[in-house]
């Protein structure tokens, strides 16, 4: 092949994410925006256009209120700053549970407005039938058991799952009900090692966790969590910087500065033309 007609490095796509079942560990990350998804990009396997967006940047209290707009728009940005990783966008809620063709409807709205290569939703055990819908019509979906953030109304929080002998069979049937679907990757949040373990060895398709232990097939966390962006953080997070701090003593650098009149400098202005 000539230098000129070589493409760009692939995408990952579902099937090679598939493919790591058991393997080396899938690197997966949340982004929201252009350039942090470039910055993303080249250490990661998958970024997911999470619905986390709804607190994480426009400040709502949960994820209720976000909206399909919303996750298309954040969509075409990742999309814009990402050429490696595959580029998954979350079905915000009220968007995909009303019927499988509803949900088809949404997912291929939010595929052919974005460019991305997969939705995930939320699925509990009635989600099989609405996941194998979407999959046999060339949708390629994620699924997430355990801990549900879409389901924090009725569960009073966002608590932990499968602390329950019941509680832990239906974490294991929602987790089977996604993999018999067609579900080609499964994110597994808050539960137990043990659980965790179940279900990652119980299921064909690779599980991605968060807040699930290293028995998973793969990690995932909210960038601006694993960043020290974000003020409380879920005790899964291990915060790998502190921007937080570095923000605040930046922006009082910058405060102080303008003040006494230091910035801007000479370096900073435009020369005038004279005569
Ligand atoms: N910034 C951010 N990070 C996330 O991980 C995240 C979001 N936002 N928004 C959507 C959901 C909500 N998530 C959360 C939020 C809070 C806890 C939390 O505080 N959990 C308690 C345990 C609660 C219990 O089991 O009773 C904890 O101490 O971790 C867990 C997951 C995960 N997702
Ligand atoms: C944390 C991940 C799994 C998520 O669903 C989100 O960011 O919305
Ligand atoms: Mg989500």
């Amino acid at each position: 092949m000539s230098a000129q007609s070589q493409s760009p490095a692939q995408r990952q796509t579902p099937p090679s994410i598939r493919a790591r079942k058991g393997g080396e560990p899938l690197v997966c990350l949340t982004a929201y925006d252009a350039p942090t998804a470039a910055l993303l990009d080249p250490h990661c396997d998958l970024l997911l256009v999470g619905d986390s967006l709804g607190m994480v940047v426009h400040g709502l209290p949960n994820t209720i209120g976000v909206t399909l707009e919303m996750m298309i728009l954040h969509g075409r940005a990742v999309m814009r700053g990402s050429s490696r990783a595959l580029v998954a966008i979350d079905m915000p809620f009220g968007s995909y549970e009303k019927s499988r063709e509803q949900a088809f409807e949404n997912a291929a709205r939010v595929l052919a407005e974005t460019g991305a290569q997969a939705v995930k939703l939320e699925s509990g055990v009635y989600a099989g039938d609405t996941i194998r819908f979407l999959a046999e019509r060339g949708i390629p979906v994620i699924g997430h058991v355990g801990l549900r953030p879409q389901a924090a109304l009725a569960d009073g929080g966002f608590k932990a799952k499968g602390k329950t002998e019941a509680e832990r069979a239906r974490v294991l049937d929602e987790a089977r009900a996604a993999d018999a679907a067609g579900a080609f990757a499964i994110v597994v949040e808050g539960v137990a090692q043990d659980l965790a373990e179940e279900i990652t060895d119980t299921v064909s398709a690779p599980t991605i966790g968060i807040g699930a232990s290293a028995r998973c097939d793969g990690q995932i966390l909210v960038t601006n969590d694993m960043l020290g962006q974000t003020g409380r953080v879920p005790k899964f997070v291990r915060k790998f910087a502190d921007m937080r701090a570095l923000t605040e003593d930046a922006v009082k650098a910058y405060a102080e500065a303008v003040r006494a009149r230091t910035f801007p400098g000479g370096d900073h202005v435009y020369g005038a033309k004279r005569g």
